[in-house]
Parts: C-alpha cells; sequence; structure tokens
C-alpha cells in the first residue's frame, strides 16, 4: 500500500498536497493540465522530497531514500532505451549498470522479452523497432525490475490508439496481474474507462483519494466535470 500522509510539497509557485492510499491494481491518474499529476509521480520516485508530511510504501517511510533505492520503476514516454546498446542489453539494465550478463541474467532477460513478444529481437539496436515494439522493450525492463510500484507517466501516448490498447492489455496481463500497485498518467479519459481499476483526481494541485472508477464517471465531481467538459 501506497501512503501519502498530509503530503505537501513545493516546486517554485506550484503546491501539491496529498492524503489518500493507493492500494494494487492499475490506478489512472487524470486532471487538467498543470494540475499536478507528474508532480505526484516525482515525489513517488523520489525527485522530489515532501516538504511536510510522508509517502511511506507498506509502512515504510520513503523520504530522504534516492530513487533507485526506492520500491518504484517509472516509464516515461520516450522509452529511455539507450540508441547504442541492443534491446537485451537495455532490458537488461533493470538488473544494474554492466552489460556483461551471467547465463542466469541472461536466461531472465529472454524470458521477460518472449512474455513482451519481443522473444527474437533482443539483438537490435532500438533504432530498428517499430514504436509499438520500443514501448514493449522498455516495459519489458519495467517487468524485470520487479519492484512493486510502477509509475507510467504518459508512457503510451505516443502510439496509436490500438497499440495503446495492447500495451494496455499488457500491463494488465503482466503488472496488474502480479499484484504490482500501477499509477498511470494519462490524458484519455476513455483509456482510465476502459483499464483503471480506481481513479486518481488531481487538479489545482489537491490529489484526491482514489475513487472506483465506475463510481467516479456514473457521478464526476465538479473538477473532473469541468476536466471532461461536460
Ligand atoms: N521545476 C519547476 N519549477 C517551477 N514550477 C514547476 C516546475 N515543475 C512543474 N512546475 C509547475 O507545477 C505545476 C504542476 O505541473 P505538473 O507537470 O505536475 O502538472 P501536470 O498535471 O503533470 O500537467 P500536464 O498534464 O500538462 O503534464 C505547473 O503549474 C508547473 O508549471
Amino acid at each position: 500500500m501506497l501512503t501519502f500522509d498530509n503530503v505537501s510539497l513545493r516546486v517554485g509557485e506550484f503546491t501539491l498536497t496529498a492524503d489518500a492510499h493507493v492500494g494494487p491494481g492499475l490506478t489512472a491518474v487524470i486532471g487538467p493540465s498543470g494540475g499536478g499529476k507528474s508532480t505526484l509521480l516525482s515525489a513517488i520516485a523520489g525527485f522530489l522530497d515532501p516538504d511536510a508530511g510522508q509517502i511511506s510504501w507498506d509502512g515504510r517511510d520513503l523520504s530522504g531514500r534516492a530513487p533507485g533505492d526506492r520500491p518504484v520503476t517509472m516509464l516515461f514516454q520516450d522509452n529511455n532505451l539507450f540508441p547504442h546498446l541492443t534491446v537485451a542489453q537495455n532490458v537488461g539494465l533493470a538488473l544494474g549498470p554492466r552489460l556483461r550478463m551471467s547465463a542466469a541474467e541472461t536466461r531472465r532477460i529472454d524470458d521477460v522479452l518472449v512474455r513482451v513478444s519481443l522473444g527474437d529481437l533482443g539483438h537490435r539496436k532500438p533504432a530498428a523497432l517499430s514504436g509499438g515494439q520500443q514501448s514493449r522493450a522498455a516495459l519489458a525492463r519495467v517487468l524485470l525490475a520487479d519492484r512493486p510500484v510502477v509509475l507510467l507517466d504518459e508512457a503510451f501516448a505516443a502510439l496509436g490508439p490500438a497499440l495503446r490498447a495492447e500495451m494496455l492489455e499488457l500491463v494488465q496481463g503482466t503488472l496488474v496481474q502480479a499484484g504490482r500497485t500501477v499509477l498511470m498518467v494519462t490524458h484519455d479519459p476513455s483509456d482510465a474507462r476502459a483499464w483503471a481499476d480506481q481513479v486518481v483526481l488531481v487538479a489545482d494541485g489537491v490529489v484526491q483519494p482514489p475513487q472506483s472508477t465506475a463510481a467516479l464517471f456514473a457521478d464526476p465531481p465538479a473538477a473532473l466535470r469541468a476536466y471532461l467538459g461536460t
């Protein structure tokens, strides 16, 4: 369980507040531009520290812990694949910064590539993959990293609707089924409706506690109505 206990955080003139619990499953993070969605994810990942309050994971305070020392992995829109490394080497970075892998590590990389349907393409460089395949390679690295909290910051926004649905299905079948706590920032409310168990609305610097997707869209609060333009 990810817990925000009276969190308050300043970035320049902007203040974000959060007091909420997020459990396992796929949680969509939605809300107007500039509302604070990326700031929230940066705080969970450890790129920003709260000025007051605590973010904790399973009861352990994460304050002051470096990003690499948190139970968290993050996937960005540009996939963060290094162009000079092969797909297998990029995925293997989840196990550490070295490129020489043991036989057991190579098997783990191969297994995870098969799970995202890139079993034959591990030797290629990212530039020789399609956009959808690059997204799957980045997801393979997240799977191999094996952290309980996964942050997707508009990770699939550049893909067309069919590929995005394919990626979200893969997220569902891998990360969500494995019981991970997945937070997905999206600008597409229909993605939230189709895939998310629950929704966190972030507007005007306030992080609302998660609500069930069906209940939220059936009776949208004012902040969501304003965002949806309804
Ligand atoms: N480094 C910074 N210095 C000053 N202000 C910042 C900084 N980073 C973000 N902000 C401000 O914080 C607010 C929240 O930004 P944030 O990126 O979290 O919003 P968002 O909901 O993710 O927006 P979008 O949907 O457009 O990506 C904005 O007003 C932004 O201008």
